[in-house]
């Protein structure tokens, strides 16, 4: 089984390596909805995989950093493709919480990936 928490990011961005005239080389910005997902088996007294207020509180200096940034500024995150941001959360995510298993980031209404850790 899986839980997942939903986190919204507003940040700005571009795409310093995109061909020449492509629209995301200029600067704008996303709501990105990042959800986290932990895998694992119910706890016979707890009923649940792990309390979403602990995810809560494991995503929050991740949040810190990234909500209402330039994401390019962020160290790690110079070309922040949703690929990029994904794997950049996992690594920072998985030491807090062990058991997380994908990433999903939605970068708009139509676009996004998931990431379900190194080899993925
Ligand atoms: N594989 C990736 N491709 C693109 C990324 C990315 O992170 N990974 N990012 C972008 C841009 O940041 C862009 O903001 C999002 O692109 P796109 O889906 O083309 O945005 P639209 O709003 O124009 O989407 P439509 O729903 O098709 O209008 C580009 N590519
Ligand atoms: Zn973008």
């Amino acid at each position: 089984m899986d839980i997942f928490k939903v986190f919204t990011l507003e940040s700005a961005h571009r795409l310093p390596n995109v061909p020449p005239g492509h629209k995301c080389a200029r600067l704008h910005g996303h709501s990105f909805q990042v959800e986290v997902h932990v895998s694992g088996t119910p706890g016979a007294d707890t009923g649940w995989i792990m309390d979403f207020g602990e995810l809560k509180a494991a995503f929050a200096p991740i949040h810190a950093q990234l909500d209402h940034h330039y994401l390019n500024e962020v160290p790690g995150l110079e070309n922040p493709t949703s690929e990029r941001l994904a794997m950049w959360i996992w690594e920072r995510l998985k030491p807090a919480v062990p058991a997380l298993s994908a990433i999903v980031i939605r970068e708009t209404c139509t676009s996004g990936c998931r990431y379900q850790g190194p080899g993925d």
